[in-house]
């Protein structure tokens, strides 16, 4: 079976665009991500739909709440059969467990967000949270992994380090990439797919870049070629 490394992020007011762009796509090429405004105005309808056309989808709601809640909400989302569930690592040890006992192991992947890539030290620094971004990742990819997550959402830029502390079993998704000459957008902590794959992330999350292309089939090609030429190459 094929294991698509880009996850493209279906960032869409609702359900016909993104149906309009997977009519194009191939789920050996990609998975795909449906978030916060998409999963709001689409519902589960949408992703039984994408399911149903092969798509491996990752629900990314980042949950973050009391722990019966999250238990709850997890539980939810692992009945619809996707791919991977996340939620955010600053809900605490307890928290992430209760995540953990609601989700089969097996079953859905169940990951969690450090800091968001949109984050950089200023706002760490004006939130009263001590050290920079790499420290604060690292202390909550270690929580996340002591409390039985199958891995975390980084930045491609913490994943070499994440990578070898975390050892290689444990999933590395990066968001914030951002092939050469492409806008950031609000994302702050970048690097390019090619540099993401080499720091050791086994999933890239790519959404506006792709999304947002003139061409976004011939995009989707492009950055495949160059995660394909990195894994070749080593
Ligand atoms: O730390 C995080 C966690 C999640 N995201 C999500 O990833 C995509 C990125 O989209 P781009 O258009 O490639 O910037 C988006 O859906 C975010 O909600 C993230 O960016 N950073």
């Amino acid at each position: 079976m094929s294991d698509p490394r880009i996850i493209v992020a279906l960032d869409f007011p609702n359900a016909e665009y993104a149906l309009s762009l997977t009519a194009k796509l191939d789920p050996t090429w990609c998975r795909v991500k449906v978030g916060k405004e998409l999963f709001t105005a689409a519902g589960p309808h949408l992703i039984e739909k994408l399911m149903g056309k092969g798509f491996e989808v990752f629900l990314d709601l980042k949950f973050h709440d009391i722990p019966g809640t999250v238990a709850n909400a997890c539980r939810a989302a692992v009945a619809l059969g996707v791919w991977m569930i996340n939620v955010h690592a600053l809900g605490g040890r307890r928290m992430l467990s209760a995540a953990r006992e609601a989700v089969p192991p097996d079953s859905t992947k169940l990951i969690a967000v450090t800091l968001l890539t949109s984050m950089e030290q200023c706002d760490l620094d004006e939130l009263g949270v001590n050290g920079d971004p790499h420290d604060v990742v690292q202390r909550l990819a270690l929580l996340t992994q002591d409390c039985g997550l199958d891995g975390v959402v980084c930045s491609p830029r913490e994943a070499a380090e994440l990578r070898e502390v975390m050892g290689p079993g444990f999933c590395l998704v990066t968001p914030g990439v951002r092939p050469a000459d492409a806008s950031l957008d609000d994302q702050k902590r970048v690097s390019s797919p090619r540099q993401a794959i080499q720091n050791g992330a086994d999933y890239l999350v790519i959404g506006r870049p792709i999304t947002q292309a003139s061409d976004p089939v011939s995009m989707l090609r492009r950055l495949n070629d160059e995660i394909d030429e990195v894994r070749n190459s080593s």
